[in-house]
């Protein structure tokens, strides 16, 4: 099979897209879809089936007692041994030959799982993040229960922040057509740089869905504007206090959304207590500077961030301009306490030289996020909020002192 033109060297990493979605979204009806779509010729699916086990069962019991059992190193460690052993597997077949081609890898997570032990396995594994590369997270979100899981389950809620594309299903049921324009609005909140589609209207395309990483499919360039999308967490990230948008349009379908509990009210009316306890932990914001960053301080933000905070980083990507070499950004990425290992681009893709950084996090501050990169990187951009916040306790950090300081 191979010619003579085959390239020399290490052969391109091959992408991966995650499938994750609450019981019962829609991911195998999404998967059953794509899998016939002539663009996903020579992708492989992994599904993280439970075999036998009663998932109705363990919805219950997770229902019962939160995400103690979702989150038990048992059934997350089950899943993430599996994983391994299957893209190894992978490896050695296209190694030796019995497996002709592998473009792409589609792994549909369990409904119940958080998906992190998963991106860990690919973005963290030492041989395979050689060989595979995170493509994207899609997320698939029922319109007629998304709204409830997301009141009762944090998971569901970490689904969606870590998501790089939003499914919404159901919205061809009257209940889901009902509930949508609620459902958008909250998902916008909780992640704004994630493209949402709606299933039932045919936008949940191969095209829409994969190939969403930094490096353009088609022309093989790193597009970062469209990959950060950071516009929209300009307008999402501080400051629920922005009124300057366009309400033009019946005040219901507009992208903004409040943290106003009142909005919630008429949504599904059946929850008893605070249906937003876990969407009022999430943050979304962006960070930018002018000003280039040490390779020292860089190394030593995200050490920290990652290593103090993962958890409550749910999703960060970014480019940074290097004080020693400013002609080549390096494009950072994490997926909760999962760093991606540092990209060299060969130059700025376009003229935007800035460094730009965005976040969704979980019970971690934009003040706090803020103070630290300015602590590390020597200041924000003047356009920035929040100067004074910034300059008070500029670290929050005992014993840690930042390079300038030394
Ligand atoms: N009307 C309608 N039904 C849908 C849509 N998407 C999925 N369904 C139905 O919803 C049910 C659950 O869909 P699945 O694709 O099995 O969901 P899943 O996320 O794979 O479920 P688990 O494997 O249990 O986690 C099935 O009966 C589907 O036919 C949709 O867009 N519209």
């Amino acid at each position: 099979m191979a010619t003579s033109e085959a390239p020399r060297g290490p052969k391109p990493p091959i992408p991966v897209t995650v499938l994750t979605g609450f019981l019962g979204a829609g991911k195998t009806t999404l998967l059953n879809r794509l899998a016939g779509d002539p663009a996903l010729a020579g992708t492989a699916f992994v599904i993280n089936e439970f075999g036998e086990i009663g998932l109705d069962h363990l919805f219950v019991a997770a229902a019962d007692d939160g995400v103690v059992l979702l989150s038990s190193g048992c059934l997350c460690c089950t899943v993430r041994g599996e994983l391994v052993t299957t893209l190894e597997g992978f490896l050695r077949g296209l190694d030796n030959g019995r497996i002709a081609r592998l473009d792409r890898v589609v792994i549909e997570t369990t409904g119940l799982a958080d998906p992190a032990p998963v991106l860990h396995t690919i973005m963290a594994h030492p041989y395979l993040v050689m060989r595979y590369r995170l493509d994207g997270v899609v997320t698939v979100v029922d319109a007629v229960n998304g709204g409830a899981t997301l009141d009762a389950h944090a998971e569901a809620v970490k689904q969606v922040a870590v998501a790089d594309r939003l499914v919404v299903t159901k919205t061809d049921l009257p209940e889901g057509a009902a509930r949508r324009d609620g459902l958008l609005r909250r998902l916008r909140t909780l992640n704004p740089g994630a493209r949402i589609l709606d299933a039932a209207a045919g936008e949940a395309t191969a095209a829409a869905l994969l190939d969403v990483g930094l490096y353009d499919a088609a022309t093989k360039s790193p597009d970062v504007a469209r990959w950060l999308n950071e516009e929209a967490y300009r307008d999402h990230g501080h400051g629920h206090h922005h009124h300057d948008h366009d309400h033009g349009h019946h005040g219901h379908d507009h992208d903004h959304h409040h943290h106003d509990h009142h909005h919630h009210d008429a949504r599904d009316g059946q929850d008893p207590h605070d249906p937003n306890r876990h969407d009022a932990h999430i943050r979304a914001f962006s960070l930018a500077t002018d000003r280039p960053v040490s390779a020292g301080a860089l190394e030593m933000f995200l050490d920290l961030i990652a290593s103090a905070h993962g958890p409550k980083l749910l999703r960060m990507k970014g480019i940074v301009q290097l004080a020693e070499d400013p002609e080549r950004p390096v494009v950072v990425h994490a997926v909760q306490e999962v760093l991606h290992p540092p990209a060299r681009l060969e130059r700025w893709p376009d003229g935007d030289r800035r460094t730009r950084l965005v976040f969704v996090t979980r019970d971690l501050p934009e003040a706090f996020v803020r103070r630290m990169f300015d602590a590390f990187t020597g200041g924000l951009a003047p356009d920035t909020p929040d100067r004074a916040a910034m300059t008070d306790n500029p670290l929050a950090l005992g014993g840690f002192v930042p390079p300038s300081r030394r």
